[in-house]
């Protein structure tokens, strides 16, 4: 039986639902071995993050050569990377170590408004990662910080975007709709060539914390197992879409989405 390895470079969400432990748990429903290294730790819960404690850039460091020389990896997902200093580290090793199938999620703010990537630090991701990424998953807000547009609603606002960040380096980009309005969620994915809209009914639930993370996990476990750019993320749609639709109802905010679904649950 072939393994497929997938390793996530994120945050960890001490209540479980988004960063490290959404990544995880993706993999895994993905049939992927998942590893991880850590940036920062949250003492996070469904109502928002109350502290960040970063690692420091010489241990991700550590981390990541310990991984990448051993088990090695298929795919690379990175979440919360926090500061300039963690981002080159990680664009150091990921160049070091030529990794291939790099799905970038340009973490920027938690639901609840914490910051989870410093200002000084959005040039960095810009300069040092979009050029390494396989595919790069913004949402509508990171989207405007990355490109400078002001503001990015309708599809073809959306082409825009993705247009300019291709432009900017990552070969594939998802521009995901979950911040917009209306009766369906659509992403658009772009490989410098076309445009794929996906589209799904958007789901009436508070419970969408990590949906951002979840996703882009999938997308790396689909790349891990040989998948093309649009298959993986057509399945990760897929994956997120179920998550949400058959929510836990955990925590008393933003809960959790639900990693068991895609797997155990009618769709
Ligand atoms: N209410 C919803 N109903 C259905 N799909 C949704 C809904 N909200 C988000 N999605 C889907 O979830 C995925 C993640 O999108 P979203 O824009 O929420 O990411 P995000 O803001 O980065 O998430 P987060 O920061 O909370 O982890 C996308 O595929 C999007 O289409
Ligand atoms: C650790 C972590 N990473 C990412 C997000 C974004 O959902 C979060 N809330 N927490």
């Amino acid at each position: 039986m072939a393994v497929y390895k997938a390793l996530t470079v994120a945050g960890s969400d001490s209540g479980g639902g988004a960063g490290i432990q959404a990544d995880i748990k993706t993999f895994q429903e993905l049939g992927v071995f998942g590893m991880s290294v850590l940036t920062a730790l949250t003492a996070q819960n469904t109502n928002g993050v109350h502290g960040v404690f970063a690692v420091p850039p010489e241990f991700v460091a550590q981390q990541m050569e310990a991984v990448l020389s051993d088990l090695g990896t298929d795919a690379v997902k990175t979440g919360m990377l926090f500061d300039s200093s963690i981002i080159r580290t990680v664009a150091d090793k990921l160049k070091e170590y030529k990794v291939k199938n790099y799905v970038l999620d340009p973490v920027m703010i938690a639901k609840g408004g914490a910051p989870l990537l410093l200002e000084e630090a959005v040039a960095a991701v810009k300069e040092y990662l979009l050029p390494l990424s396989t595919v790069v998953t913004p949402n509508l807000p990171e989207a405007e910080v990355l490109t400078g547009m002001k503001r990015i609603e309708t599809i073809e606002e959306m082409k825009e975007a993705a247009r300019i960040l291709h432009e900017g380096g990552a070969l594939n980009v998802v521009i995901k709709g979950g911040h917009g309005t209306g009766p369906q969620v659509t992403d658009l994915l772009y490989d410098g060539d076309t445009f794929i809209e996906i589209t799904a009914d958007r789901f009436d639930t508070p419970h969408t914390h990590g949906t951002g993370c979840t996703f882009a996990a999938a997308i790396a476990a689909g790349l891990a197992q040989g998948m093309s750019v649009p298959d993986a993320v057509k399945q990760a749609k897929a994956f997120i879409t179920a998550a949400i639709t058959h929510p836990l109802g955990i925590g008393s905010g933003h809960g959790p989405t639900n990693h068991w679904a895609y797997n155990r649950c009618e769709k």
